[in-house]
């Protein structure tokens, strides 16, 4: 079944998204109109990976330019300007909510008008939902490069088509490899609190016909020592100048079982989830959520009553434990400090 996390129709000024939050019950959509309902969306983690938070942002510049009654281009980009910062509060991890509104943001700026700001930021939001699809498909093409015939993967959290607009990134290197021929088994993480793989991994890949299995997330290192893999495939929130990467809790662990029994890690990163203007790990802001999301699931409290909580909702994997990241010019292979800086380089030469 095709589909698509995020949607903008212009004709209606609507961001239709899949409620991620109902899945994989319900697949519910949500019509969106303004940039505050858009903005709870990505708070509440309705719409939620790196790319797919970039995205809604965008369009929600887009509704809140169509929406705002300014008579003046001066107060329309106040309106704007009010909107950004309330997307930038939103999630503080994933770089790539703040490449998209910083391009929504110089687009602003150059308008002349209010009508060419109107129309210039909806071209700027389509034009980052089209890069995100265009830019998905080439990491699965690069990534083939290091996924045998019969491949064991481990994954996780989500990255599929449910983190993107489209295809996905690391899910949607299994998927294309799996489309393509490649004999294909998935270890999915269920990916603790929130569950991204039991829930949303393990829906989208049932989606495609993927033979995979959802583990606890501790069981990773024994499932792997004990029945093999090939490799590990996970997504980014943030990727720093020297390769130390965010991801979501729990990615450290799976890089640290892959380090002690040799299998490659390997993250995928569209190249605007690099940040060259961070230069280690230590430097990512880490969000921490609500002790809920590890008190209840699905409503039902799970911990004792009054205990104490801490959630961190991402990790830093230190780049000396990822084999390769790629992207859509290519794989970056250690030292990454040389390889990332070529690889931006080329992105900025437009090869
Ligand atoms: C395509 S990578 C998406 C990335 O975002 C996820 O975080 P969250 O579910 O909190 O938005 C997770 O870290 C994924 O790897």
């Amino acid at each position: 079944m095709a589909f698509r996390s995020i949607e903008w129709i212009e004709d209606k000024g609507v961001l239709r998204l899949i409620d991620q939050t109902r899945l994989p019950d319900t697949l519910v959509y949500l019509d969106l109109t303004d940039e505050h309902a858009i903005c709870d969306a990505i708070r509440d983690m309705k719409v939620r990976g790196a790319p797919a938070i970039g995205v809604a942002a965008a369009y929600a510049i887009v509704a809140a330019a169509k929406r705002s009654k300014a008579e003046s281009l001066k107060d329309l980009r106040e309106d704007l300007r009010a909107a950004d910062n309330s997307l930038r509060a939103s999630r503080p991890t994933a770089v790539n909510l703040f490449w998209a509104l910083d391009r929504m943001a110089r687009v602003i700026g150059a308008a002349t008008s209010m009508k060419s700001l109107r129309t210039s930021v909806l071209a700027e939001a389509r034009a980052i939902e089209a890069e995100d699809v265009a830019v998905n498909q080439a990491i699965s093409r690069y990534a083939m490069e290091v996924v045998p015939q019969r491949a064991t993967f481990f994954h996780h959290c989500n990255t599929g088509s449910l983190a993107t607009v489209d295809l996905g990134t690391a899910l949607g290197v299994i998927r294309t490899a799996h489309e393509s021929g490649h004999e294909v088994f998935a270890y999915l993480d269920e990916t603790r609190p929130r569950l991204q793989g039991a829930k949303l991994s393990a829906w989208e890949l049932m989606q495609y016909g993927v033979p995979h299995a959802v583990i606890v997330d501790g069981a990773a290192p024994h499932i792997m020592r004990t029945k093999g893999a090939d490799l590990c495939v996970v997504g980014c929130d943030r990727v720093a100048a020297n390769g130390d990467t965010a991801n979501k809790i729990g990615t450290y662990a799976l890089a640290l079982a892959a380090k002690d029994n040799g299998v490659p890690f390997y993250v995928c990163a569209p190249t605007s989830t690099i940040d060259m203007t961070t230069q280690t790990g230590e430097c990512i802001e880490i969000e921490t959520r609500d002790e809920g999301e590890i008190t209840h699931i699905n409503a039902v409290r799970v911990a004792a009553k009054g205990a104490g909580v801490y959630n961190p909702a991402f990790d830093v994997t230190p780049a000396r434990l990822i084999s390769g990241i790629i992207t859509e010019f290519g794989i970056a292979k250690p030292p990454f400090e040389d390889s990332l800086m070529r690889i931006m380089k080329d992105k900025h030469d437009g090869k």
